[in-house]
This record gives structure tokens, C-alpha cells and sequence, in this order.
């Protein structure tokens, strides 16, 4: 049976007292691949931001992961981050801690306390991404690519419902992108729901999936060829 994973109605998404996005209406099916496209300055991040509840939702109804957006209190936020799995253009890793020290973090401040528990964990998810050769390496050790990849690898940790992933090819060079949207998908294939902000165009032709995008203040779904 489908579970919706995200279904937003009437959402209007502001900046402040500036309306970014009008009357926006999804529904995200668990096992869904999204992209989120648009120009500069669309709306996709304050979006995305939305969702993990970054910027407040004011306007329409929301709900993600079980959580009603409209209703989350500031004591929420961090459990439907947990329920999420949020990937950054910028990797966003912790430089003066190991590969593993960095995923230890994040399980230590989710709340686990079992050192065997932890380990296990993090040498699955390493692995999952290709990257547990290189988990005693520090962030400056490894390439762009292979950061990404341990904060996929990061964003797997609390077995998320949904990963948000903003741009997460934005500093690769093609091949390296190619080789994350590999992990990606892999990880799609597992049953677990993606929605990517992205600006490369080429990346959609190569991995295809149903596309969103932003323009005008209204979000709709595209066919490639009008891509
Ligand atoms: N912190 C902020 N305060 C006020 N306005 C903002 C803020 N961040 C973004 N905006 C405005 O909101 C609008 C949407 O920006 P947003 O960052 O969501 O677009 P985007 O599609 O993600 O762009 P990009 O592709 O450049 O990341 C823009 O007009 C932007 O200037």
C-alpha cells in the first residue's frame, strides 16, 4: 500500500513578510525520486526550508512524516529532523572530527548510548555509500565527492522516511555528481523517498524522474521535453 510521505495544500511559502511560492499542492508517495528545478532565486531552498522546518508554514496545510506543519512546536523540530534526511550542497561536515566521529555525533545527539549499537550503525551506513575504507580519514582527507557521499551517508543514520537533498551535486564536477546520483538512486531503490534541488539540467536527462519546478511563484510538475 502507498503512504504519503509529504502532502502540502494551499501552501503559500514566505521570506519574512515576502511571498516566494503560491497555492503550492503535493503529494509525495514513500518511494518517490523528485527533482526540484527552477532559476536562481525560484523559490526551491525557502521550499525545501519549509519542509524541515527552517522557515515556518503560515499559509495552507502541511504534513511530513507525520508531523502537521502547521500545528509543530519549536520542541518538535528536532525529531522531524530526525524522521528526515537533510543533504546540503556544501556537505556541511564537522572538519576537526574523524569520518566516524562525525556520524558518532549525529547518533550520540539522537539519543544512542550503545557503543556496539553506534558502531554497527555507522559501518552500515558508510558502507551502504562506499565510503567505510575511509572512515577513520578526517573531511579535508577526501574529495568533494566523497564528502557528499559520507553525508548521505550521515542522512541515512535514523533510517529516514524522506531525504531532503538541496543541491547536493552543486560543488561536483559532472563525473563525481554522476558517481552520487549512482548512490542516489541506489538508495531510492531501497525504498527510500528523495526529493533533490538541482540546477544540471543534464543530470535529469541522464537519471530520469518526475520533475518539479518552480517559476512564476507556483510550483508544477514538467515532462523533460518542456524541461
Ligand atoms: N533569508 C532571506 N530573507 C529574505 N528573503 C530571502 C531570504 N532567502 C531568500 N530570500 C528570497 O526568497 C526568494 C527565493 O529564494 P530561494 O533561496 O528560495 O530561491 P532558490 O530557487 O533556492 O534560489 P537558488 O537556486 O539561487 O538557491 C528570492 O527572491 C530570495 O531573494
Amino acid at each position: 500500500m502507498s503512504k504519503t510521505v509529504l502532502s502540502l495544500q494551499g501552501v503559500g511559502i514566505y521570506q519574512n513578510e515576502h511571498k516566494v511560492l503560491s497555492n503550492v499542492n503535493l503529494e509525495v508517495q514513500k518511494g518517490e525520486f523528485i527533482y526540484l528545478i527552477g532559476k536562481t532565486g525560484s523559490g526551491k531552498s525557502s521550499l525545501m526550508k519549509t519542509l524541515y522546518a527552517d522557515l515556518p508554514l503560515h499559509e495552507g496545510q502541511g504534513t511530513i512524516v507525520d508531523y502537521d506543519l502547521r500545528k509543530l512546536k519549536e520542541k518538535d523540530i528536532p525529531f522531524l529532523r530526525r524522521s528526515l534526511g537533510v543533504v546540503f550542497q556544501d556537505f556541511k561536515l564537522l572538519p576537526d572530527r574523524t569520518i566516524f566521529e562525525n556520524l558518532q555525533f549525529v547518533l550520540k545527539a539522537t539519543g544512542w548510548t550503545e557503543k556496539e549499537g553506534i558502531q554497527r550503525k555507522i559501518e552500515e551506513v558508510l558502507d551502504r555509500v562506499g565510503m567505510l575504507p575511509h572512515a577513520n580519514k578526517m573531511p579535508h582527507q577526501l574529495s568533494g565527492g566523497e564528502q557528499q557521499r559520507v553525508a548521505i551517508a550521515r542522512a541515512l543514520l535514523n533510517d529516514p522516511d524522506l531525504i531532503l537533498a538541496d543541491e547536493p551535486t552543486g560543488n561536483l564536477d559532472p563525473q563525481t555528481s554522476a558517481e552520487v546520483m549512482e548512490v542516489l538512486f541506489k538508495i531510492n531503490g531501497n525504498g527510500r523517498t528523495i526529493i533533490m534541488v538541482t540546477h544540471d539540467y543534464a543530470l535529469l536527462l541522464k537519471y530520469p524522474a518526475k520533475t518539479l519546478k518552480c517559476e512564476d511563484g507556483s510550483v508544477f510538475e514538467v515532462v523533460q521535453r518542456s524541461l
